[in-house]
């Protein structure tokens, strides 16, 4: 299945189709590609038009793959198990961030207001995603890990302020932008990778800081979020 152009939170999605897949089709593992190559949205700074300059100073280059499947056999390692995955459209957001194909290549439109809209709302994600799964966490800094969708600087300190959290529990996000800046879609399984590594080094039990319970957020046109509820399994 080839799905294209379907903006920053294409990794999230595709990571949600994969799971309904591999679910439906016993003993099938699914390889998820995100690649992306901005070079179609380059183009000279314009006065009119700030919200694309913005993109071209933020976003980069990346590719990032993971397999997924629906039960584990023989000496599969599994690191993260996708417990549950929705897709929200934030109401009143239509203009939040519009991306459109023309003549002259792919126009970003991200309105200054997109961090704004995304703090808004990801406390009620937060918490209807751990509620619908049962899921007792009481203290978001000790109890969960964050693999969130690193969109912007604004945005990370923004969904940190919001939520309360730690400045080291959204460090994978910060440090995947510092390193390659806003991958789009590529950037959920950048992150997840960046956090296996840390957890890794530091002994930790599982690839998400050591934690069980996680949650991977992808941000995009919409403007649509993408929540998936992850299980981080024992590093064995
Ligand atoms: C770009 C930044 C790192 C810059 O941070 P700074 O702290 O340096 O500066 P700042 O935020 O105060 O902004 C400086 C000035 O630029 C203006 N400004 C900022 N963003 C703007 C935008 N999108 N359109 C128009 N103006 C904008 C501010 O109003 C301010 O104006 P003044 O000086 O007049 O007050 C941050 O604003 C940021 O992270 N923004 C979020 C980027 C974003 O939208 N990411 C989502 C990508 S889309 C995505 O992930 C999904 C997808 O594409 O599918």
């Amino acid at each position: 299945m080839l799905y294209y152009q379907a903006g920053c939170h294409g990794g999230g999605m595709a990571l949600r189709l994969a799971k309904d897949l591999a679910e439906n089709n016993p003993g099938a593992r699914v390889l998820v590609v995100c690649s992306e190559v901005i070079t179609m949205a380059l183009r000279g700074p314009s006065e009119t038009h700030v919200g694309n300059l913005v993109g071209q100073a933020i976003f980069g280059d990346a590719a990032s793959a993971a397999i997924v499947g629906a039960e584990i056999s023989g000496h599969e390692r599994p690191l993260f198990e996708m417990v549950s995955a929705s897709q929200d459209i934030l109401p009143g957001t239509e203009d939040g961030v519009v991306v459109k194909l023309s003549e002259e290549g792919i126009v970003y439109t991200l309105h200054n207001e997109m961090p704004l809209h995304i703090a808004n709302n990801i406390e009620r994600l937060v918490k209807d995603a751990l509620e619908q799964a049962g899921v007792m966490a009481k203290d978001w800094n000790e109890d969960v890990f964050w693999a969130v969708h690193p969109g912007g600087r604004k945005i990370l300190d923004m969904v940190e302020t919001r939520l309360g959290l730690e400045k080291a529990k959204l460090e994978a996000a910060r440090e995947v932008m510092r390193r390659h800046g806003n991958t789009l879609s590529s950037c959920n399984i950048v992150v997840l990778e960046e956090m296996r590594q840390r957890s890794v080094e530091r002994s930790m039990a599982t690839a998400g800081e050591g934690l069980e319970w996680g949650l991977l957020f992808a941000f995009g046109p919409g403007i649509t979020v993408e929540t998936i509820l992850l299980r981080a399994l024992p590093i064995s």
